[in-house]
């Protein structure tokens, strides 16, 4: 079996949803495809309702396939201190034409603010390893997982775009999204992330640092996250750049030029377009532009986010020693 979604950018890149059907008869939900986390949630009718800001909500009650999990619960903390909760259901799971039936639903009881006012998305489908599945009394198995006996091959794949809809596919991979080889490397899943190192970088168009920048390849998170050594050395690149406690994170005129961002993949690279490492004006400022590259400090490990994602066509080849494949597209 395989298929494909379409994947649509949310608020200027900043998160992807993809459209996932659950329940007989199918109830569409638009999900955040992360794979940074292990838990398949959903805003539901059992979320507190001043919690819910037009958000679409599955009703287990209106699908003649939901099975309540009794005994079981989930609650997560995300990187950016969001949280949710709640308990879990069994349901029929299709994405792109690819169908579960039997799949871990996880319906959120209570979740933070970020979520509520996030009216774009209305869950998570967690993409990366069973191990850091939240569920109580023990872990349920992602759509990835459950879905592998009934794909072609054991992978999926990630076109992400700048500002257009790209898309994920299962189960196989669409020659047409790329140009050249696709260059696996190896990926360290022990700490159930889609764990890579890469050999190096280069900013615009100076010479190539090898260096190992160990990281997590995450469609969850939106940004670049690397070394201070790292970013200090590209804003030093932008006239008027300073690390901002008011925003946060590096910014820079919006009339400064921006370089481009190159980074090792084995023996290849993919090299991340100038305009890629602007996200935009900040909130109140449309002079004050913020980058896309930022600090990875405090995180413990590097984060190759959307912004590195959506440069490349990337393959998460699952299995006994996973991988992961980057194109130049
Ligand atoms: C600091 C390092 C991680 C930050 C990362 N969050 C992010 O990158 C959020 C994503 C988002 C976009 C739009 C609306 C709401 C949230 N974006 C974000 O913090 N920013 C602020 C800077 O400008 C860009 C947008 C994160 O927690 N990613 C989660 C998944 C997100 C959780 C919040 C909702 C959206 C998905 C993750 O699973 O990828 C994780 F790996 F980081 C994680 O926490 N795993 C357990």
């Amino acid at each position: 079996d395989e298929g494909s979604a379409t994947a649509t950018s949310q608020n200027s890149d900043q998160e992807y949803t993809i459209p996932v059907s659950i329940g007989t008869p199918g109830q569409v939900l638009q999900l955040d495809l992360d794979t940074g986390s292990s838990d398949l949630w959903v805003f539901s009718t059992e979320t507190e309702s001043d919690q819910v800001n037009g958000q679409t909500l599955y009703d287990p009650s209106q699908s003649s396939s939901s099975s309540y999990m009794s005994g079981y619960t989930w609650s997560i903390q995300y990187g950016d201190q969001s949280t949710s909760n709640g308990d879990i259901y069994t349901d029929t799971v299709t994405i792109g034409g690819v169908t579960v039936s039997s799949q871990a639903v996880e319906l959120a009881q209570s979740v933070s603010s970020e979520f509520t006012s996030d009216s774009n998305s209305d869950g998570l489908l967690g993409m990366a390893f069973d191990s850091i599945n939240t569920a109580k009394p023990s872990a349920v198995e992602t759509f990835f997982d459950n879905a592998q006996s009934s794909l072609d091959s054991f992978l999926f794949t990630a076109d992400l775009k700048h500002d257009t809809a790209g898309s994920y596919g299962f189960g196989y991979i669409d020659s047409s999204l790329y140009t050249g080889d696709i260059t696996y490397v190896d990926v360290d899943n022990s700490q159930g992330f889609w764990g890579w190192t890469s050999g190096g970088y280069a900013i615009g168009s100076d010479d190539f640092t090898s260096t190992d920048i160990t990281g997590i390849a995450d469609t969850g998170t939106t940004l670049l996250c690397l070394d201070d050594s790292i970013v200090d050395a590209y804003y030093n690149e932008i006239d008027g750049a300073n690390n901002s406690d008011t925003y946060g994170g590096y910014v820079f005129p919006c009339s400064s030029s921006v370089p481009s961002f190159t980074f090792a993949v084995g023996s290849s690279n993919i090299v991340i377009p100038s305009d890629y490492m602007n996200t935009g004006a900040v909130p109140d400022d449309d002079s004050t532009c913020f980058g896309g590259l930022q600090s990875n400090s405090g995180l413990g490990t590097s984060i190759f986010g959307d912004v590195a994602l959506k440069a490349a066509f990337v393959v998460f080849q699952g299995g006994d020693s996973p991988t992961l494949g980057w194109a130049t597209k």
